[in-house]
C-alpha cells in the first residue's frame, strides 16, 4: 500500500511552493523530510495527507487518489499530526486521545473494547497515562505534544505523518518517541516525519528526502543522502560527523 506523489506541485496564495515532487513511500519504513525553513516540508506533508489540493500532479494511496478518499476512510488510513497543533477545547487529555478512534466507529456508537485497547496502548507509548484527567490547557507544551501524538497513534493508521513531532520534547522523550515511531514502522506501517534535527533524522530514518525551495534535492536511503556535502548544499552549513558517519552536527554557516 504505497503512498506515491507524482509530479506534485502546490501553489499557496498564488505562489508555487512545491515543484514537481515525486516520491514513493513504502510501509515498514521511516522517511524523514528535511530542509531549511520555508522549503515546503509542511506543505508536502499536508499534500501527502490529502489536505491541500495540488496545482499539478497527484498523491495516491494503493493507487487511489488520496484527495478522493471518503474523509472517514482517509482518516483511518492516514494519521496526520500538524506542526504546533492547537487544541480548541479545554477537555481532559483522555478525551483528546479518544478522538483518534472516531473514524473507526459508526456515528454515536459507544467505544468498543478495541477502541479502549488502542487508547490505552497510545497512552502508554507516549507516557501520558498520568496526564489523562488533566485539562489540556493546563499541560506544558511538551505534555500537550505527547497527548496529541497519542491521539494519532490511537487511530492506528496505516500511515502516520507527523510534522516536527519532537519540537517541544525534552531529550528523554525525544529518544523515546523516536523509538516508538520506529516501532510503528517495524510493525508494518508507514511513518513520515518532518524533522529539523539532523542527528535525530540520522537516528530514526530509513529514508531521507531533502527539500529546498520547494524541490527535491536528494532522496533515498539515509546513509546515501545524509552526507556532509549534500547537507552542506541544502542547509548552507558546515557539519562535523560523529564516529559512524551518519550523525552530524552543524558547526558553521557557509556564507556566499
Ligand atoms: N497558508 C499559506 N499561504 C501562503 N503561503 C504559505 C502558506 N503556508 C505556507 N506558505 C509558504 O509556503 C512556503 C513553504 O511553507 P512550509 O510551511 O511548507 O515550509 P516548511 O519547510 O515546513 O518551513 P518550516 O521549516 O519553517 O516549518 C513558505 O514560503 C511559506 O511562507
Amino acid at each position: 500500500m504505497d503512498l506515491i506523489a507524482t509530479g506534485l506541485s502546490v501553489d499557496l496564495a498564488a505562489r508555487r511552493v512545491l515543484t514537481d515532487v515525486g516520491l514513493t513511500l513504502s510501509p515498514g519504513r521511516v522517511t524523514a523530510i528535511l530542509g531549511p525553513n520555508g522549503a515546503g516540508k509542511s506543505t508536502l506533508l499536508k499534500a501527502l495527507a490529502g489536505l491541500v489540493t495540488p496545482a499539478a500532479g497527484s498523491v495516491t494511496l494503493a493507487g487511489a487518489p488520496v484527495a478522493g478518499l471518503p474523509p472517514r476512510d482517509r482518516a483511518r488510513r492516514i494519521g496526520y499530526l500538524p506542526q504546533d497543533a492547537a487544541v480548541h477545547w479545554n477537555v481532559a487529555a483522555r478525551e483528546i486521545v479518544a478522538l483518534g478512534r472516531v473514524p473507526h466507529r459508526a456515528p454515536f456508537a459507544a467505544p468498543s473494547p478495541a477502541d479502549h485497547a488502542a487508547i490505552e496502548a497510545a497512552l502508554a507509548a507516549t507516557e501520558t497515562i498520568a496526564l489523562v484527567d488533566r485539562p489540556v490547557a493546563q499541560l506544558s507544551g511538551g505534555e500537550r505534544a505527547r497527548v496529541l501524538l497519542a491521539r494519532v497513534l490511537a487511530g492506528q493508521p496505516d500511515w502516520l505523518l507527523a510534522d516536527e513531532p519532537l519540537a517541544s520534547l525534552d531529550p528523554a522523550h525525544q529518544v523515546d518517541i523516536l523509538d516508538r515511531l520506529r516501532g510503528v514502522a517495524v510493525a508494518g506501517r508507514g511513518v513520515v516525519l518532518v524533522l529539523h534535527d539532523l542527528a535525530q533524522a540520522a537516528r530514526v530514518a530509513d529514508d531521507v528526502l531533502l527539500l529546498r525551495d520547494g524541490a527535491v534535492v536528494a532522496a533515498g536511503p539515509a546513509a546515501d543522502v545524509l552526507t556532509p556535502s549534500t547537507v552542506a548544499r541544502v542547509f548552507d552549513v558546515r557539519v562535523a560527523t560523529l564516529p559512524g558517519g551518519r550523525m552530524m552536527v552543524p558547526i558553521g554557516r557557509i556564507v556566499g
